[in-house]
């Protein structure tokens, strides 16, 4: 991977960003250039660099060595931006069309230098404006699809896997998820967060044994399971779209882990959506969910037919188990997401966003209940029209 280092780093301020971008001979000699940062996420800047005659941008985004969320007393590796542009830069080589281009990156100031989306919206928003971005799935699931079976046993020498997976190795960011994700919000930790009105609710799961036995097995998987590399935080937030292109973003959290993780966070993405919409706003995206699972298994089980590289691929019945353990899994894991959305320390806007109290309330009490659900019987879930029966008996 091309990275390179040649620089101390310091957090970059908008001058010294454009700075940066002239010294890197990105634009035009002269060009008129403006700068903002427009970092919204948890974690980063990132600066948007425009040239204000021709109108062409370039995004630079920096790792601060903090999580910029909580501050100063979170420190977090500068690693991550290596992690960044290295998973991009796979990801690009076997879905380009669905990830934004690299231009340059420097481990030492931890930044990567890539292609402007602008003209794309962050889905999250979109979908909270009640679009419905009718490829986003399909888009979504190929992306899924492709990058987990060319990461895999199945699809990679599998000498060559396993350095691909030690360049992944991602303790620092994998911990977050661990904690935020698979432990605090199943438990009285600081770092939960939720209004009182709901501590009722929110003291029944903790008093949950089932439900902590469940979210055990699930973390041990998380912890465990060296299978595909994975994007690592595939939420709606992380996905740029329009009506007809599709493009992922922020794989920071990129790690070899089961095949279901990704899947998951997507799922539960499109649901907390659909919790924070009228009854009949919500097919849009029980379709999307449907879609998404159909189109991973189609094109997974495409490539597992056709490139498999592994000599069991053939074997009848192998590949629908694996198909069977990576759904179960997936629902499992959306319930986690699901309930740490809720509860834990990073929410969404979908259900945050809900002006009337007590329709936020309900909704984020739907949402506990649904998420515990989607966890416990997530064997029990035959298929994705699953999602949409638990969804309604969860409702009150
Ligand atoms: N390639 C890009 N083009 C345009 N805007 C971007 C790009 N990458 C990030 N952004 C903007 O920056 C915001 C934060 O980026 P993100 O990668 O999610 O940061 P974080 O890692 O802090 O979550 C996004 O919501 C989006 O508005
Ligand atoms: C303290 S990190 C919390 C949360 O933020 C990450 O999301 P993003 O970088 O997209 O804002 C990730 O989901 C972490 O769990």
């Amino acid at each position: 991977m091309t990275t390179v280092q040649t620089s101390v780093y310091e957090p970059l301020t908008e001058p010294k960003a454009v700075a940066l971008a002239v010294r890197l001979g990105l634009f035009r000699d002269g060009a008129p250039l403006a700068c903002r940062e427009i970092g919204d996420g948890n974690l980063n800047l990132v600066f948007h660099i425009v040239d204000q005659e021709t109108k062409q941008g370039v995004i630079i985004k920096q790792a601060l060595p903090y999580a910029k969320v909580v501050g100063e007393s979170w420190p977090l590796t500068l690693k991550r931006a290596v992690i960044e542009s290295n998973a991009l830069r796979t990801f690009a080589s076997y879905v380009p069309q669905y990830v934004p281009k690299v231009y340059y990156s420097d481990e030492s100031l931890a930044i990567t230098v890539m292609e402007d989306l602008s003209r794309l919206q962050i889905a999250r928003k979109g979908l909270i404006e009640g679009k419905t971005y009718p490829l986003l799935s399909q888009h979504i699931d190929e992306f899924v699809a492709k990058t987990a079976f060319y990461t895999s046993d199945f699809g990679m020498n599998q000498q060559e896997k396993k350095k691909l997976a030690q360049s992944f190795v991602n303790p620092e960011l994998c911990k977050i998820t661990e904690d935020l994700v698979f432990t605090d919000p199943f438990f009285d930790h600081e770092t939960n967060n939720f209004e009182d009105e709901l501590r009722p609710d929110v003291e029944a799961l903790w008093r949950d044994d089932r439900l902590h036995l469940e979210a055990a097995k699930l973390k041990r998987k998380f912890l465990t399971e060296a299978d595909v590399l994975l994007h690592g935080d595939l939420h709606t937030g992380s996905i740029f779209a329009s009506d007809d292109e599709t493009k992922v973003i922020d794989p920071e959290f990129a790690f070899y882990g089961p095949i279901g993780f990704d899947l998951g966070q997507f799922f539960a993405n499109l649901l907390l959506n659909a919790l924070s919409r009228p009854e009949l706003e919500r097919q849009p995206l029980f379709d999307h969910i449907n879609r998404t699972w159909d189109v991973f298994a189609s094109v997974f089980s495409n490539l597992w037919r056709t490139e498999s590289v592994e000599t069991y691929a053939a074997t009848p019945g192998l590949l629908e188990d694996v198909l069977r353990h990576a759904f179960i899994d997936a629902v499992g894991f959306a319930g986690c997401e699901v309930i740490r959305r809720t509860i834990g320390l990073a929410h969404v806007a979908d259900l945050d966003g809900i002006e009337q109290k007590e329709v936020r309330l309900a909704a984020k009490r739907h949402a506990l209940r649904l998420g515990r659900r989607l966890i416990v019987e997530r064997a029990e879930l035959t298929g994705t029209d699953g999602f949409r029966r638990l969804f309604a008996e969860t409702e009150r």
